[in-house]
């Protein structure tokens, strides 16, 4: 790695000023280090991706560069001026913005309401003008080629939608240099296209990026440099072509060499009565879908946005009430949108969205984790204290969380370790019944593999699994693929396809069932 470069060195860039340059930033929260002396130099116009396991730090990195938290040591310079003082927060939105997994814009305003919030556009009388918000809305959504109606309710927006006006956002306060915290992760595979044509195209207007993002081959397609965290410390900061995946995977791991395969499992017996039974389920988008799936058998479910995967899998678990159609778990039909009742027949579940459906919170990491065997550590509604948190260690080691202790909140987590929280709960009642949406989404590739291995395991213990998900990865260790489109099952693919002729069936061609 001959290109490699220290940050904060006189590099080649030294002549132009750096977007950004930190330098020797280190964070604590309690007696969890989450930086240890980083550096990160980001270029004009270049576009940066910034990597590591889930718990590397480049959350913590991002709130520091965004000045929503003060570093405890360290210094921080945009273009070779210090950073806005932290409550100068018109200052801070000219120098960086960010575009979160999560949204920060308000659902229950329009898109023009949110674009223009906090700014003062008033007219003689000191009153906001509607109409012209509304007119300059649009416009700038235009200049952006923004493709959205300014009156929209932003809660209505799609995430893709959603992503795009705050990228408009943030161009439209100046700033010029935008982080992307993992974009992707919730985009299919259509709406990623568009994400990176409409980067590359502000890429051309010299716009500068940071992008954190956990599928590594985006990295390649997308990004000019690479800086690598590991254990809350700098690695590597390289040009992407300088560092290929193994390489890039062994700075992240600590580890050499690079991915193991999946392991070989043999095939699950066709002929034991199935655990889940789906007959003509209907609703929603998804339109008389049957399926089956046998004890150790694991079953992916997938196809693009819009398919009806997820709200095929979310009426199994009874998150959902469907139109029509039965679902049944070890032969006995369940009470059709009665979550519980899943619950209560054996189904380890995994949901979307692990902030609404996945975790409280504020709970600590034991009781999220064990909240689903509360019954099998203790009697009579007392829940041993001993046995939750013998309980919950041996979690966290088995799936390698990252945190100082079972004790701290769940908000404490990194975003990938949460995900693992969740994993965890869903596993530990041995369910019979495993249903899985984007197990592993924002969780690390070497992280991914582990949990994937835990979901063979699983199976190879006699529980069936469905696997919701549009992730090739979380689809391989599938014994068969079922694929949706538009409401649909158009193909059934055995172990063994081809990649391009899954993406080809989640896109609607090759249709065979
Ligand atoms: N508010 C907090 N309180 C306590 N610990 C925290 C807090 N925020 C982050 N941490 C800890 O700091 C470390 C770094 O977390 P961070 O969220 O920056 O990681 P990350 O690289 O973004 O991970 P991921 O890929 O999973 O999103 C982790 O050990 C995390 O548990």
């Amino acid at each position: 790695m001959t290109n490699e470069q220290r940050p904060g060195a006189d590099g080649p860039g030294a002549a132009t000023r750096p977007v950004v340059e930190a330098t020797h930033i280190s964070k604590r929260f309690g007696s969890t280090v989450a930086l240890h002396d980083v550096g990160l130099v980001v270029q004009p116009g270049e576009t940066h991706a910034l990597v590591g396991r889930n718990g590397a730090g480049k959350s913590t990195l991002v709130s520091i560069l965004t000045g929503l938290q003060q570093p405890d040591s360290g210094r921080l310079r945009f273009g070779g001026r210090p950073a806005p003082r932290s409550s100068d927060r018109d200052g801070w939105r000219r120098e960086v913005a960010c575009v979160y997994q999560k949204s920060t814009i308000i659902g229950s305003l329009s898109v023009a309401e949110n674009l223009f919030l906090n700014r003062q556009d008033r007219g003689r009388t000191g009153l906001l003008r509607w109409p012209v918000v509304r007119r300059r809305a649009q416009e700038l959504l235009g200049t952006y080629g923004v493709d959205v109606d300014a009156r929209t309710l932003a809660g209505e927006l799609s995430v893709e939608q959603r992503q795009f006006v705050e990228i408009a956002r943030a161009l439209s306060f100046g700033a010029r240099f935008i982080i992307l915290d993992e974009p992707t992760a919730q985009l299919d595979a259509g709406a990623i296209d568009r994400l990176f044509a409409k980067i590359r195209h502000l890429q051309a207007q010299q716009v500068t990026f940071l992008f954190i993002s956990h599928h590594l081959q985006e990295v390649y397609d997308i990004c000019d440099t690479v800086t690598v965290f590991r254990d809350a410390r700098w690695i590597v900061t390289a040009p992407v072509a300088d560092l290929p995946r193994d390489d890039l995977v062994a700075a992240m791991t600590g580890e050499a060499g690079g991915l193991t395969a999946t392991r070989h499992r043999t095939a699950p017996s066709r002929t034991a009565p199935p655990v889940l039974e789906v007959s003509g389920l209907a609703g929603g988008n998804v339109e008389d879908l049957s399926l089956d799936v046998r004890p150790g058998e694991i079953v992916g479910l997938a196809g693009a946005g819009g398919s009806g995967r997820i709200e095929a899998a979310e009426t199994i678990v009874g998150l959902r009430r469907p139109a029509s159609g039965t679902v049944s778990v070890g032969g006995t039909p369940l009470r059709p949108g009665d979550v519980g009742a899943g619950l209560a027949a054996g189904i380890g579940f995994v949901p979307q969205d692990r902030h609404h459906q996945g975790f409280v919170a504020d709970m600590s990491i034991a009781d999220n984790a064990t909240m689903t065997i509360a019954g099998r550590l203790g009697r009579a509604g007392l829940i041993s204290r001993r046995r939750t948190a013998a309980e919950a260690h041996a979690m966290i080691r088995s799936l390698a969380i990252k945190t100082a202790g079972p004790d701290l909140p769940v908000r404490a987590l990194s975003g990938g370790n949460q995900q693992k929280v969740v994993m965890a709960r869903a596993l530990a009642s041995n369910p019979r019944l495993l249903v899985l949406i984007n197990p592993t989404a924002g969780v690390d590739v070497r992280s991914k593999e582990f949990l994937l291995a835990k979901v063979e395991e699983a199976a190879d213990g006699g529980t069936a699994v469905l696997v919701a998900s549009d992730e090739l990865d979380d689809l391989r260790p599938c014994d068969r693929v079922l694929v949706l489109f538009q409401g649909r099952l158009v193909a059934e693919l055995p172990r063994g396809w081809h990649d391009h002729d899954l993406v080809a069936a989640m896109e609607g061609m090759n249709r065979h069932v």
